[in-house]
Formats: structure tokens, sequence, C-alpha cells
């Protein structure tokens, strides 16, 4: 049964946040869950922002851990309503009364009800539960009207379907954790003034070179001296500019995981590890059309990259560290 399946006759999964041990913590990364942290613990929500690949998401579950309470996880889209946050009536209930006194009478009697299933939200609320709304910018301004009154006066508004219960009284250690990112530029509704209104807004940015390296060779099992010369050579193409899609942490972890898994040395002499660069920094580009020589070009560009950043006989194999 699915997630959405299991919800939609009442039965919402929780998660029990545990602190990742590849987590890592630089200064920067202690600062800012230190100030989220503080504005959780003074009851208010908060809203990491920022381009993708910045460690919102991360960050998120990080706090949810700390907070130590039962997570619920929701994820942003078009297609969201405010029955699919809240919830919904589903299916029926049926009671059969059966005169069992006069054998040679049977009495039938039924009745059918629908029956009331809370969503994610209703739950969160109910239970005290951090609630991680990730990408809350990609639902209609609608859907997420039903947090107004849950962040400001504490009262969940439940749908008039739900006649035995109109609202309910949002648990005290509630929290949300939203995440966004301004710079997707389909599909994404600007955040209600009125929502904004009721959270703090971070702004997060691409990682300094410090944390892009802790956290490439955290997540790949590298040495940081196999991955200074990865990280230091996607930071220089994102900073080019010469791509249609930005170069992130995610894309210096991946080539320092295909490292670590085929054994590659950082230069330029091995085949495979410049075929893997070229696979996945020229992913970053739309491929040109016939006769169009940017392709080409960007290909130049990224070889001349990995040529000053993994200069030949610069490291031995993996292997041989
Ligand atoms: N402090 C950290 N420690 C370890 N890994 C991290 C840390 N921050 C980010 N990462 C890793 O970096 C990658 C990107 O992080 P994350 O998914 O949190 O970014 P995001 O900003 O939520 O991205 P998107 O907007 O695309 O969802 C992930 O692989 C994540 O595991």
């Amino acid at each position: 049964m699915s997630m959405d399946q299991a919800e939609e006759i009442g039965v919402v999964t929780t998660i029990e946040p545990r602190p990742r041990a590849d987590f890592v913590r630089t200064q920067s990364v202690e600062a800012t869950a230190r100030r989220a942290l503080g504005y959780l613990n003074a009851g208010f929500s908060v809203h990491f922002r920022g381009p993708a690949g910045t460690g919102k998401t991360t960050l998120a579950l990080h706090l949810a851990a700390l907070l130590g309470r039962p997570m619920v996880m929701i994820t942003g889209d078009e297609e969201m309503l405010t029955s699919t946050l809240v919830g919904t009536q589903h299916g029926y209930h049926f009671r059969r009364v059966v005169d069992r006194f006069i054998h040679t009478v049977t009495k039938t009697e039924e009745t059918a009800d629908k029956r009331w299933a809370d969503h994610r939200l209703t739950t969160a609320c109910r239970e005290g539960y951090t609630l991680i709304y990730d990408e809350f910018t990609r639902s209609r301004p609608e859907a997420n009207n039903v947090l107004l009154s849950v962040l400001e006066e504490g009262l969940l508004v439940l749908p008039a379907q739900n006649q035995n219960e109109p609202y309910i009284k949002v648990h005290p250690n509630f929290r949300v954790i939203f995440t966004s990112n301004p710079q997707e530029y389909a599909g994404v509704h600007d955040a209600q003034d009125a929502l904004g209104d009721r959270i703090v807004t971070i702004d997060m940015g691409h990682a300094d070179r410090e944390l892009e390296l802790a956290i490439a060779a955290a997540r790949s099992g590298l040495p940081p001296t196999q991955v200074a010369p990865i990280v230091d050579m996607v930071r220089e193409f994102r900073e080019t500019g010469e791509y249609d899609q930005t170069p992130t942490l995610r894309t210096s972890i991946m080539i320092c995981r295909m490292m670590s898994q085929e054994r590659l040395a950082p230069t330029i002499e091995d085949q495979q590890f410049v075929q893997i660069c070229m696979d996945i920094l020229g992913g970053k580009s739309l491929p040109g059309g016939k006769g169009d020589n940017k392709r080409a070009q960007q290909q130049k560009m990224l070889l001349s990259l990995i040529e000053h950043h993994c200069p030949a006989r610069s490291f031995t194999s993996v292997g041989e560290v």
C-alpha cells in the first residue's frame, strides 16, 4: 500500500527523524542550524529559501531530528489541494443489524456513513509533530491558505464535511519547516504574503568551499586531498555561468562517488575519469542543434577545466594512496 493510499483510509506514516551519521557540521552550518533552532524553540516556523542543491532539505531533516518529535513530510505540487493536506471523507462504513430472536424473520437494517480520514497536516497539528513542507511554493496558494490560521491562531479549520469536528486546536509542539527554490521558473507560485508574514525565512546560498569539500568527502568516503581538485573544478565551472542548469553540490558528490567506486585518480591522464567528468559536467548544458558549435566549445572549456584542476600525474590512483 502506498503512503497516499494508506492516508486515504486514515493511516498517516510518520518518520522518527534521527541525526545522519554523515551530516557535515562546519561553522557556517552550525550557525544556520542554531539560528533556525532558536526560532523553532520560540514557537515559530522557519523557511529555508535557496537554489537547488544548497542543503535546504538536509538541514530541515537535521533540525527535525534535533526537535526530537516524530515527523511527517509533504512535497508541494500544482495538484495539491487543501484536502490533500488536511484530510477527506472516504468510502462507506456499513452497519448491519440482524434480528436473531424471531427465526422466521430476517430483519436487516443498513446504514452507510462516510468516514473522515486525517491527512498529514491534521495528524501533525493534533499530535504535535514536525512537518517538513518541501518545495511549498509549487502548491497553489489556495491550497496553502489553511496554514494561515494554523500558524497565527493555532487553529486548524476542518472542512464542513467533517461535521463532528469543525476545527482542532494545534498542539503546542507542532512546527513546520518549509523549503522553497525561488529560481525555479516552472510551476512555482510566489509565497503568499500572508503566509510569508507568519514564518521566518532564512536564505541559503551555495556552500562555501570548506563545506562543499567536507560534504563531498563525507558522502564519497574519499580523503580531502582527492576531493579538493573536483570541488575546485566544479566551483570554477559554477562561476563561469556557462551552463543551462547550475552545477550544485550534487555534481561534486557525484564525481567523487564515481571516483571512489571505480577507484579512479583525479587526473586528465585517466580516460575513464575524464569521461565521467564530461558526462556529469556536460549534462548541465542542453544539446546544441545541428551545426551549432556551442557544444564543441563547451567540451573544450570543460577539458581545459579538468586539465587545470586535475593535471597529469598529480595523483596516484585511489587504491594506491
Ligand atoms: N550538511 C550536510 N551534510 C552532508 N550532506 C549534505 C549536507 N548538506 C547537503 N548535503 C548533501 O548535498 C546534497 C544536496 O542537499 P539537499 O538535497 O538538502 O539540497 P536542497 O537545497 O534541498 O536541494 P533541492 O532544492 O534540489 O531539493 C544532498 O546529496 C545532501 O545529502
